[in-house]
Order: C-alpha cells, then structure tokens, then sequence
C-alpha cells in the first residue's frame, strides 16, 4: 500500500499517477483542505485537473500509518520536523523523499535526515525532471528512484512505475538528493540572467559552469558522478533552467527584472542557496555561482553586482 504525505502540487501529481497503478492515500496536513478536496475531487495547486477515485483524501496519520510506502512531498525545510513529529507512524517504511533541497539547520538532504531520525526506516530519492502540472495531466517522464538497500530499490521502481512514470534505479542516494537540490540554486541563476536581459548565451554559459560546480560538490561529498549526468541531475537541471513553468526559474526572471514574486510560493532553491553556500565553505569546495545566489537572494548584492563579480574572476583551465 503506497501514501503520500504532503497534499500540494507535486503530491497531488503523483498521487494522480500511482492511482493508475491501486488505490493510493494522500495526507494533507490541513484538515478542511482535505475534506474539500474529497468531497470536490480538485485542488487549487492543481486548476483544471480532477482527481481520480482510487485517491483516498485524508487527514489522519492513522491513514499514513497502514501504508509499507510512503512519499513525502512537503517542502525540504519541513521534512525534518514532520519525521520527528510522526515517528510512531512512519519508522519501519520505505520513505521516498520527493523534495529537491538541503536542510539549512543540518547541511544535508533528506535520505540522510531520514536515516538519522528514523534509523528503522528505508530511505529513497524520487527525483528527476519532472513538472507537477504534467504528471498530473498524464503527460510522460523519466525518473530516478535512488535507494541504499538494493532489495528496496528494486521493489519501490516496479511498485512506483506508472503508465507516465518511468523509473531507472541506483543505489546513490546522495547523488540523486544533490541533483534535484543543487540544480534549483541554479535555475534561479539562469531567470535572473533572462530577467535582466543578459540572453541565452550567458544561461547556456551559466548553466554549464553551474552544473560543474554540482558536479565538483557532490564528489568531493563522495556521490557518483554518473548520477549527476543522468535524469536526477543534468535531466532536471535541463529542465528548470529553462521553463518558465518552474517556480525558481521564475523567481530568478523577477529578480532579474526587479519585480517581486509571489510569497508563498514554493521555491526551493532560496534556501538550499544558502545551505549550500555554507556547505562548500565548509568543505572547501568552489562553488561561485551558488555562493553568489545566495548573497542575490538574500539581498546583500544586486544582480548585475553579481554577473561583474562572477566575469572577473581570475582565469582558469575549463
Ligand atoms: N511542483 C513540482 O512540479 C515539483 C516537481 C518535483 C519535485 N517537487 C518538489 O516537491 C516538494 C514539494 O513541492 P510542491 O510543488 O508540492 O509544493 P507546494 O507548495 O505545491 O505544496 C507543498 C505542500 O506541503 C505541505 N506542507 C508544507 N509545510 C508542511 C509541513 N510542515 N508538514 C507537512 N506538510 C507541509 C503544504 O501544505 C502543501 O500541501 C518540493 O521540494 C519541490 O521541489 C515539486
Ligand atoms: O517549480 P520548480 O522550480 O520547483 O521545479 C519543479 C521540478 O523540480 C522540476 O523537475
């Protein structure tokens, strides 16, 4: 039995995709949002999309807790507390993270933060380019569903493959977390770029040097390389350093263009920056582009500042 926790858009996308497969629940943590969404079987995350019969809609940890599976679709910085608040429900299970983010408090990505609060439990990635208005309009992609123990690995690719969803399997999961985490950062880079009307010469530059220094942290933290160049890493990255259907791709075109940007949305890459930038001070790792996100993002230089201190830096072999 598969649940997913975390009733938002991306949540509700793949719950919408696994109901093709069985009868999936899906946990909102609000409980006069659940009950609207079962009694009208739709979603504001979500316009124009109806929700399939094989979804039960529920509130109840209780619901979670019958569950082997269990997907978490919440934002990367709430992942921490949610296990700690819902231990009792959720050791035992595979756990499949399905946030792109490191966690500011831990500098790390969630299969870690599952493993290190729920030492019972199965830790799995599921991430890839993959937006939640496709999914949920059926529309096909390719995922990685990355997980330690092989077994597992195994079961949760065949039990997670859908008719649009299709799986390819590893054992990284630090990689596979990097990836979706450390492409975010990035993509909010490139719309600055296009907002401030640098072209996309500059985006292609950008987003290639960007992509080394993913490459350059996940394997100095001990990642396969491999898992960078595929669907969890090069694919996303692809991905949301050119659509304007990603959220930190757009959060980046408003910054570029000085305009502001809708609040509440979620949009990953603004704090995984500024992890991420304390994390390559850390470990000593060059990481120019993400370091310099974080100082856009969190207000203490402009982004042209920005671009001139990035063109001046001292020449290098590529
Ligand atoms: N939307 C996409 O296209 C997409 C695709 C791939 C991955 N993701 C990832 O999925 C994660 C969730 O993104 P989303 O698009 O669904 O966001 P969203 O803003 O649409 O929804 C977030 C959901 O998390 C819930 N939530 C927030 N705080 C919570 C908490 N403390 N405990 C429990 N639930 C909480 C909210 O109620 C909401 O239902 C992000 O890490 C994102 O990077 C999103
Ligand atoms: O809307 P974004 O920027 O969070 O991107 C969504 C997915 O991560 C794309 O794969």
């Amino acid at each position: 039995m598969i649940a997913v926790a975390g009733a938002g858009a991306f949540g509700t996308a793949l719950a919408i995709s696994l109901a093709s497969n069985g009868p999936v629940t899906l946990w909102a943590r609000d409980a006069a949002a659940s009950a609207r969404m079962r009694e009208r079987r739709e979603t504001a995350y979500l316009p124009g999309v109806t929700l399939p019969a094989g979804i039960d809609i529920t509130a109840e940890m209780a619901a979670v807790a019958l569950a082997d599976t269990v997907l978490l679709a919440m934002p990367a910085q709430t992942i921490r507390g949610f296990l700690e608040a819902n231990r009792d429900a959720l050791d035992g299970k595979a756990l499949v993270a399905c946030c792109k983010g490191i966690d500011l408090a831990t500098l790390t990505g969630a299969a870690s933060t599952i493993g290190a609060i729920l030492p019972g439990a199965t830790p799995a990635i599921l991430t890839g380019p993959s937006f939640a208005a496709d999914i949920a309009r059926g529309l096909p992609t390719a995922l990685t569903i990355a997980c330690a123990d092989e077994g597992a690995g195994h079961r949760l690719q065949r039990d997670l493959t859908t008719g649009n969803l299709r799986l390819y399997r590893t054992t990284d999961t630090l990689g596979a977390e990097l990836g979706g985490a450390l492409k975010n950062v990035i993509a909010i880079a490139s719309g600055a770029c296009i907002g401030k009307g640098y072209g996309a010469s500059a985006r292609a530059a950008l987003m290639t040097r960007g992509f080394a220094e993913m490459q350059r942290l996940a394997a100095h933290l001990g990642a396969d390389p491999a898992t960078l160049m595929g669907l969890s890493g090069f694919g996303d990255l692809t991905l949301t350093c050119t659509s304007d259907l990603s959220r930190n791709y757009r959060f980046g075109l408003a910054l570029g263009r000085g305009e502001a940007f809708d609040a509440g949305a979620t949009v990953e890459g603004v704090r995984t920056a500024e992890a991420v930038a304390h994390l390559a001070r850390r470990e000593g790792v060059d990481m120019p582009i993400t370091t310099l996100v974080a100082e856009v993002v969190g207000g203490r230089i402009e982004v042209a500042a920005g671009l001139g201190q990035l063109l001046s830096r001292p020449l290098k072999e590529e």
